[in-house]
């Protein structure tokens, strides 16, 4: 379903492996691989006319792979045309293939080249052309490579601008994970979009991307993920109202939490879920948490824990219960936890849920489980450096041992079930990175689960409508002056 009403919005993306598949039936074709890098370096000049100046000095940094060769002919383009272009040459060993070739050439028109150990003392703020280390880098960048990207992170931060030829170096284009990476303005990637720039620390450090396709062979090869771009969320607007519907229409939700000292994660979950659009909302807790969220909204039904059992929240058994936030690990959350499985209702599972999750087995109904790492690596029993290392897999796994729709949450959030290609949705958003975040995304995916039924289509939408919401409310009170439940007020802003 989610393949329907994102179409033209969900994109493949591709590991390192298959990059070299494409490349090498793009050479056979061609008969010759040298013109691909002279496309590549041709598009990144045009980038950098298009963005930059005239007048701003230009650096490229040049490793001795035929990452560096890129940037070999990117310094003979932009030399050629007349800009203010250095190369600081950063090659260990002497050059081969089209690495080599390309240097021939940037030696045939004399442009100005200096050791890269000289760069460490540049001080000038400039465009910066990162072609060190590119699809071909293994393990974290050498400790003079790491000193270059350091530098050229300061200059950034300085007022420079970079652009990264193919990959950010020193990012793993295949897990997203590194150590010293360079932090890119833009990345001109080539032939596909690669899933090491989407999840992990990849994001974070690929402010723009752009795919340049350079005319690379088309094949066929399994993806790894779909991406899910935020421009979907600036056409779509999910859980929208029909003029012939009722409250019915858009299903029940009921929030099963809040222990003492927790109440307000089930609060911020039941009010999520209403202002998402379920048709209407439960929450079953102790009563001072009750009273406390009757003041707050009450277009909340709220079930204090002394009236009756959990199930007296349900409206038949399409209700759909969200379990976790503000549970607890006591004997009160157990003992939630059990009644919640009993209701046999469709349950988004956080939280203490999760960590309940791994010691019970649960018989209820379907799940969507929606943990961040160091749960993920709780609940697979592995460390959270495994999980980050490769997180498609880890939410694959979760999918498969827990037989449910997977949110592996971060900076973006992987979206797995059994037999569908994982999906990568949302954007950078640090005023998320607060306690709260979490249990308003709950909220929402349980109203988007009433609304869609289907699983993996809720917890995608759902997922990346609560990441386009926080960058919107980010953008006006600041990523430091935002709450979580404050992104609920821009679910339905353009
Ligand atoms: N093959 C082709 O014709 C094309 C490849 N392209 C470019 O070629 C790149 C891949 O080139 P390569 O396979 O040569 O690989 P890279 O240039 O990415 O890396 C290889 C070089 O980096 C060094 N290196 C590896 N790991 C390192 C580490 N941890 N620390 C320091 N140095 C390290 C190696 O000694 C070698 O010099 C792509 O990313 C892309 O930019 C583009 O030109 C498009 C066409
Ligand atoms: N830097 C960030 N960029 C984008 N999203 C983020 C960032 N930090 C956190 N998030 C999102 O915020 C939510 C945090 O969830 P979680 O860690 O469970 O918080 P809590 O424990 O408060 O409920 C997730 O949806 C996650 O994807
Ligand atoms: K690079």
């Amino acid at each position: 379903m989610i393949e329907r009403i994102g179409q033209g919005h969900l994109t493949g993306l591709y590991d390192v492996a298959a990059v070299r598949q494409i490349e090498q039936a793009s050479f056979a074709i061609e008969g010759d691989s040298f013109p691909m890098m002279e496309r590549a370096a041709y598009a990144i000049y045009r980038h950098i006319c298009h963005r930059q100046p005239s007048t701003r000095p230009i650096v490229v940094l040049a490793g001795g792979g035929n990452n560096g060769g890129d940037g070999v002919l990117v310094a003979v383009l932009l030399h050629e045309a007349g800009f203010d272009v250095t190369l600081f040459d950063a090659a260990k060993r002497p050059r081969t293939g089209d690495a080599l070739l390309a240097w021939e050439k940037l030696r045939a028109v004399n442009v100005p080249v200096q050791p890269a150990e000289a760069f460490l003392a540049y001080d000038r703020s400039a465009v910066v052309v990162d072609a060190l280390l590119g699809i071909g880098a293994l393990g974290h960048p050498s400790a003079d490579f790491a000193a270059l990207i350091d530098h050229c992170n300061h200059l950034r931060q300085s007022g420079g601008w970079t652009l990264a030829v193919d990959v950010p170096s020193g990012l793993n284009a295949n897990t997203g994970s590194g150590s010293t990476i360079i932090e890119a303005d833009m990345v001109v990637t080539f032939i596909v979009d690669k899933i090491g720039l989407r999840i992990n620390k990849g994001p974070a450090c690929c402010h723009e991307i752009v795919i340049e396709s350079l005319q690379a062979a088309d094949l066929d090869l399994p993806q790894c993920a779909h991406f899910l771009a935020r421009s979907f969320f600036r056409t779509f607007q999910p859980c929208t109202r029909y003029g012939d519907s009722h409250k019915g229409t858009y299903g029940h939700v009921a929030v099963l939490g809040g222990d003492h000292g927790f109440g307000g994660a089930a609060i911020m979950s039941s009010e999520a879920a209403a202002r998402a659009g379920a048709g209407t909302v439960a929450l079953y807790s102790r009563g001072v948490t009750i009273g406390a969220a009757l003041c707050r909204n009450p277009s909340i039904m709220g079930f204090d824990e002394a009236q009756g059992e959990p199930g007296s929240v349900l409206r038949g058994n399409s209700s759909i219960i969200v379990l976790g936030p503000g549970l607890g690990r006591l004997e009160w959350g157990h003992r939630l936890f059990d009644a919640a499985a009993q209701l046999h209702c469709r349950t988004v599972l956080d939280a203490d849920g999760l960590r309940l999750l791994a010691s019970k087995h649960w018989e209820g109904g379907e799940l969507i489980i929606t943990p961040h790492p160091g749960e993920a690596a709780f609940l697979l029993g592995i460390s959270i450096d495994e999980v980050l290392n490769d997180l498609i897999s880890a939410a694959e796994q979760l999918a498969q041992k827990y037989r449910a729709v997977v949110i592996l949450k971060g900076i973006t959030s992987v979206i797995a079930k059994q037999g569908e290609v994982p999906v990568v949705v949302g954007a950078p958003c640090p005023g998320l990175a607060r306690g709260g975040s979490g249990d308003v995304l709950t909220g929402i995916v349980a109203a988007c689960w009433a609304y869609y039924q289907d699983a993996f289509t809720a917890a995608v939408i759902g997922a990346g409508w609560h990441n386009d919401a926080a960058i919107k409310c980010a953008q006006e009170k600041g990523d430091i002056g935002m709450f979580p439940q404050e992104l609920l007020m821009y679910l339905q802003k353009s």
